[in-house]
Parts: structure tokens; C-alpha cells; sequence
């Protein structure tokens, strides 16, 4: 089959916008917070409701299939990568925002087949932008093409980094470390959006040069990956590494200069991979 995956890229696309309006409606009435790996780790109804939303929609059109959802894996389902065809998903990126109204919520959808992501679909859904891209097709919002900044001048950019959920000192530490050393390069800003999906599509447009961040998840990225790729840039692990979508560290980034210019300052701390055997409780 010449393009097996266009049906089901269409259908993520559709699935995203409507997931976004479930957020867009949930948004609006009062919500019921509660905290998943520590205070600081919100989650809500809607996450929850939307991820089943999606889950249902795509096995009623594909059938059962591998998932990977962010609540279904706080719920105990396993989150491995097989080569099996794949979905990855984060119903709900950004969940601090919108608990506070803070306007930027993306839904986030990709697909893998061997490991590898084919497509990639970001719905920025109180912006309503739908950004998209497929593996060799290029990426777009809204239907118009994009493509990353091409400033190659470290000094002459704006770089994303976020704070994350943990809040031990030695870990924010090294993250407003590594924030203090890349803003005394200096560059011209630091910025963050408070979701990763819509921070690599920053990264997508050229509205920033790149977005860093270590303590993320698959599902934060994943769909975000595809998108910058097919934009013409690179992702990277923190250490100058291959990119690991498993590993919960990631730099991506308009060009490699750009990137190896950041990784330079970087400080990183330990975390524990996406994928990493669950440990049985004594
Ligand atoms: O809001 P979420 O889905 O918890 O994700 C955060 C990072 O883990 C923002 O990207
Ligand atoms: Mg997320």
C-alpha cells in the first residue's frame, strides 16, 4: 500500500479538533482538581474524560490498538514502545493552564509503527490552531506550511525552557541554573508557553530557536517531535546524544548550532524513563 497511514493521520486531525472543543466546553464550567505524583501534578475530570473520548474514537474507527495515554498510564497501563503501530497521547498538554485559565491547552496525538513516529497532530485548542505533520510530508498550521526560524546566532534567539513538576531543591537548582546561564549568553529571551506540545510547535513556526526540557513525557512530545522534524529541525538528547522519545529529555531545536550551543549549558539531573519496568511494591 502506497500511503497506508493517511486514513488514519486524517482521522487524528478530526479526533484532536473535537477533543478540543470537549476542552474548549469543559474550560468553562467549575472543575475539580486533584494531584497525581505530587501537589504540583494536576490533573482533572477532563483529562480523564478526554483521553477516553479519544481512545474510544480511534479503536470504534481502527479497532484495538497499541495506546499510550497519559492518564491511562497514571491508571496502570503499561507504557512501552513496541514496534507495534502505535497511538501516543496527552489529552489534555498544559493542565496547570487551564486549571488556572492560563490560555494555552493542547491536545496532542501521534503514531508510531516500529518505533518510529509517522505523524504528529497538535491542536492548540483555546488558540485554535491545529498544527500537523507527517513523517516526509511536511508540517503545517491550520493548512499553511511551516518551517523553524533560521537565525543560527544563539545571541540572537528566544529560547524555551520550562520549570516541570519537581520541586526538590537540588533539581529546581539546576534548572534555573542552566535558565541563568543561557539567558547571560545572553539571548535575546526566555520564554515558556506552559505546555510542551505547543512549545516544539513554537519551535515549528520560528517563533523561538528551541525548546528544552528534562522530566517530560512521551505523550508530551511526541506529536510535537514529528511536527519540528518535518519543519527542518533537530531533535537532540541533552547530553548532544540521539533523541530518545522514551527517555523524558529532549532539546529540540531550529538548527544544531542552535542546539549543541544549549546543550553546552545544560545542567542535567536523573529521571526515570518513560519505559522503565514498574517497580513491584514489597
Ligand atoms: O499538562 P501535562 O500534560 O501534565 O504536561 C506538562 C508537562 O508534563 C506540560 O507539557
Ligand atoms: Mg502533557
Amino acid at each position: 500500500m502506497a500511503d497506508p497511514w493517511q486514513k488514519a493521520y486524517d482521522f487524528a486531525v478530526e479526533v484532536a479538533r473535537e477533543a478540543g472543543e470537549e476542552i474548549r466546553k469543559a474550560g468553562e464550567c467549575e472543575m475539580k482538581v486533584q494531584t497525581k505524583s505530587s501537589t504540583v501534578d494536576l490533573v482533572t475530570k477532563t483529562d480523564e474524560r478526554v483521553e477516553k473520548i479519544i481512545i474510544r474514537a480511534l479503536k470504534g474507527e481502527f479497532g484495538d490498538g497499541a495506546f499510550i495515554g497519559e492518564e491511562s498510564v497514571a491508571n496502570g497501563q503499561p507504557c512501552v514502545l513496541s514496534d507495534k503501530p502505535t497511538w501516543i497521547i496527552d489529552p489534555v498538554d498544559g493542565t496547570t493552564n487551564f486549571v488556572h485559565g492560563f490560555p494555552f491547552v493542547a491536545v496532542s496525538i501521534a503514531f508510531a509503527v516500529n518505533k518510529e513516529l509517522e505523524f504528529g497532530v497538535v491542536y492548540s485548542c483555546l488558540e485554535d490552531k491545529m498544527y500537523k505533520a507527517r513523517k516526509g510530508k511536511g508540517a503545517f498550521c491550520n493548512d499553511e506550511p511551516i518551517q523553524v526560524s533560521d537565525v543560527e546566532e544563539i545571541k540572537k534567539s528566544i529560547i524555551i525552557s520550562e520549570h516541570g513538576t519537581d520541586r526538590r531543591k537540588e533539581v529546581v537548582t539546576k534548572i534555573f541554573s542552566t535558565m541563568q546561564k543561557i539567558l547571560c549568553i545572553p539571548v535575546h529571551g526566555l520564554r515558556g508557553s506552559g505546555t510542551a506540545a505547543t512549545n516544539m510547535c513554537l519551535v515549528a513556526t520560528g517563533a523561538v530557536e528551541a525548546f528544552f526540557e528534562i522530566g517530560i513525557h512521551c505523550w508530551d512530545i511526541a506529536a510535537g517531535a514529528v511536527i519540528v522534524q518535518e519543519a527542518g529541525g533537530v531533535l537532540m538528547d541533552v547530553d548532544g546524544g540521539p533523541f530518545d522519545l522514551m527517555s523524558r529529555r529532549m532539546v529540540s531545536a531550529n538548527n544544531k548550532k542552535i542546539a549543541d550551543r544549549i546543550i553546552k549549558e545544560i545542567e542535567a539531573f536523573d529521571v526515570t524513563r518513560d519505559d522503565a519496568p514498574v517497580q513491584k511494591k514489597e
